[in-house]
């Protein structure tokens, strides 16, 4: 966290607090060790081992669907992502936020574009407990200026690159190609659970807006009234997130009683979960869950999600072979962009309002 986070920071009790940190009593972590099931862990080798049968990737299918109705948070091993790539990625995720603030801030992100460092996210309006670096997978990333629906101005957004540590975008880059990858083996295994045929999604991201999120949690002296990120849901397709070894990730049950669980680390597995796109395409048949992260007051914590969104003029809206006259829209289209914006725009500040989310469109 940078020095002028202090700024604004008045006592409470011993520590100082900065008030923009904290959560409205109901959103603050209760800390004790909630015990459950977790989330299921699938084994994708059907779809990566070179002499799959038929009948291990139909078994993959159902596990899949099963996964995304029940919980819509997965963990995937044996996923073929070397692990000689995601430790380079880690290190020299480590190394960037270890420099100081002021070099941090040669590579900040600013009004040309979205990729590069930050402190400053909100959640549902309250501060995240966490440092960012944004890295655009494909160069230029082609968004709207503004959230207007009339106003057609494009930007061209490029890449931030720092200095520090060396190779830090051949890492990135390389690790990109392997997000699409699989990125778009979970694409088809999650259309051919819903009926669909296996290509269905991927005419949606031929100039796709996804990035790279290098996230950073320092440890917090106040874990009980701070988050890492406060509960929201992922506003894009799917999100492929590392997490290392130290935990702090919660994702809301969707049984009746909505307790917080933990997503356990699992070494060497990807933790997939579904975002809005997926809850609209699907007309509601696989949702988009809620998810948080509690922070720790003495260690710190690294993770890396892949966002994966689709072209910024993509209309998003249930996808016509799930519609018939017993299953009729859910869901009004939008623009992928200009909600994205619009939602960005809603991050700003704390103050009572919701944001613009998902359920938004939602017809009544
Ligand atoms: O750090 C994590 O484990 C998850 C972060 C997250 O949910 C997000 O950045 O959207
Ligand atoms: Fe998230």
């Amino acid at each position: 966290m940078n020095e002028s986070s202090s700024s604004s920071s008045r006592a409470m009790g011993t520590v100082d607090v900065d008030q923009a940190f904290i959560q409205e009593p109901e959103h603050r972590p209760s800390l004790s060790i909630i015990e459950g099931q977790g989330i299921p862990v699938i084994d994708l080798s059907p779809v990566t081992s070179n002499n799959p049968s038929l009948s291990s990737i139909d078994a993959l299918v159902k596990e899949i669907g099963s996964a995304c109705k029940e919980w819509g948070f997965f963990q995937v091993t044996n996923h073929g992502v070397p692990l000689s790539l995601r430790r380079n990625l880690l290190e020299a995720s480590k190394s960037f936020f270890a420099q100081s603030f002021q070099d941090k801030k040669k590579v900040s992100r600013d009004e040309t574009s979205a990729s590069g460092y930050y402190d400053t996210e909100h959640t549902k309006n309250v501060r995240d407990w966490k440092e960012v670096f944004d890295f655009l997978a494909k160069e230029p990333t082609l968004f709207p200026l503004t959230s207007d629906e009339h106003d057609d101005r494009i930007l061209h957004w490029t890449n931030k690159n720092p200095q520090h540590p060396p190779h830090f975008r051949d890492i990135l880059k390389e690790y990109i190609k392997e997000m699409e990858k699989l990125s778009y083996k979970l694409l088809e295994l999650i259309a051919l659970s819903l009926g669909l045929e296996s290509k269905r999604f991927e005419e949606f991201f031929g100039d796709q807006t996804s990035f790279v999120r290098l996230n950073y949690y320092p440890p917090c002296p106040y874990p009980h009234l701070a988050l890492g990120v406060g509960p929201h849901k992922d506003s894009g397709a799917l999100t492929i997130l590392d997490q290392d070894d130290v935990g702090g990730l919660q994702v809301k049950r969707k049984t009746h009683d909505q307790e917080w669980i933990n997503v356990e680390p699992i070494p060497h597995a990807y933790i997939i979960n579904l975002a809005d796109m997926i809850q609209v395409w699907s007309n509601g048949a696989y949702e988009s869950v809620e998810h948080r992260v509690i922070v720790n007051s003495e260690k710190e914590r690294f993770s890396i999600p892949y966002f994966l969104f689709p072209a910024h003029d993509i209309e998003v809206k249930p996808l016509k072979e799930l519609i018939h006259e017993h299953n009729p829209p859910k869901y009004r289209p939008y623009k992928s962009g200009k909600f994205l914006l619009k939602r960005f725009e809603g991050n700003f500040q704390k103050h009572r309002e919701e944001n613009l989310q998902i359920h938004h469109f939602k017809i009544a």
